[in-house]
């Protein structure tokens, strides 16, 4: 569902990923860990092809981004670490926005569920955005991606600034999202939630996939232990 097969790119000469080879399955959450710098942002920026490639090709359900980026984006959701809503705007009507956006008109009744869904409350479903957290910009980024029936999901950072029952919260979605078969690729510091919701770890550093790992396989101490191996 999200492939890299070599997948490079530099800037002004110097390499910010070098030949990428990734693969992440529906129902796969894929987390890839890395010190500031190793290439994470630039890998989902590929992805959505935000960037170009210098060499290799990146995939999205089979299709080749850069053949057709609007089609390729249209299959995924991308929840970056500020997701930006329209403040003066309810959830209700970012949703309905963005879903109109990606071609999908639905019923009131519906975007309430997809909101539900997510986990935003009821009673925040008609409130403006700029009165949210970062956790209910979260959610409301989550019914976003539901409604547009994504297939895919980059994440960027997710919990970072999430306080730990929100983080939690944001893991049980992405579970339950992976369940329903979504592949998702998620770049984040948090060893402990790529440990806990991760379904396989990538440890990135200056640009290359250093080692795969299962969570299964490895307890916390030691993937803090192994990551900082990888960073020294
Ligand atoms: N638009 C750009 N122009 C020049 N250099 C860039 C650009 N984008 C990224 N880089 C460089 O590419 C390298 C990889 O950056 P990237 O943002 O992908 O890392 P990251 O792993 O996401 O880091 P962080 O954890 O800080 O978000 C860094 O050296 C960065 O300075």
């Amino acid at each position: 569902m999200i492939q890299a097969f070599n997948l490079s790119k530099s800037f002004n000469g110097q390499p910010a990923l070098r030949q990428l080879n990734l693969s992440v399955a529906p129902g796969e959450i894929y987390a890839l860990l890395g010190a500031n710098g190793a290439g994470k942002t630039t890998t989902i920026n590929l992805f959505l092809h935000f960037l170009e490639p210098d060499e290799g090709e990146a995939r999205i359900d089979g299709m080749p981004v850069a053949e057709d980026p609007w089609t390729a984006r249209a299959r995924i959701a991308y929840i970056p670490e500020n997701i930006q809503l329209y403040p003066h705007l309810s959830g209700i009507e970012n949703l309905a926005y963005f879903s109109a956006l990606s071609g999908q008109k639905y019923t009131t009744a519906a975007l309430e569920r997809f909101l539900t869904q997510a986990g935003l409350e009821p009673e925040a479903h008609r409130k403006q955005a700029r009165n949210y957290s970062k956790g209910m910009r979260q959610k409301t980024g989550i019914a976003i991606a539901l409604a547009k029936e994504a297939k895919a999901m980059l994440l960027d950072e997710p919990t970072s600034g999430l306080d730990p029952k929100a983080s939690n919260e944001f893991a049980r979605l992405l579970t339950q999202l992976s369940e329903q078969g979504m592949a998702v690729l998620m770049a984040t510091h948090d060893l402990f939630r790529a440990k806990e919701t991760a379904t396989r770890i990538g440890i990135m550093r200056s640009g290359q996939l250093l080692q795969e790992l299962q969570p299964s396989e490895i307890g916390h101490t030691d993937l803090e232990s192994l990551y900082l191996q990888q960073m020294s």
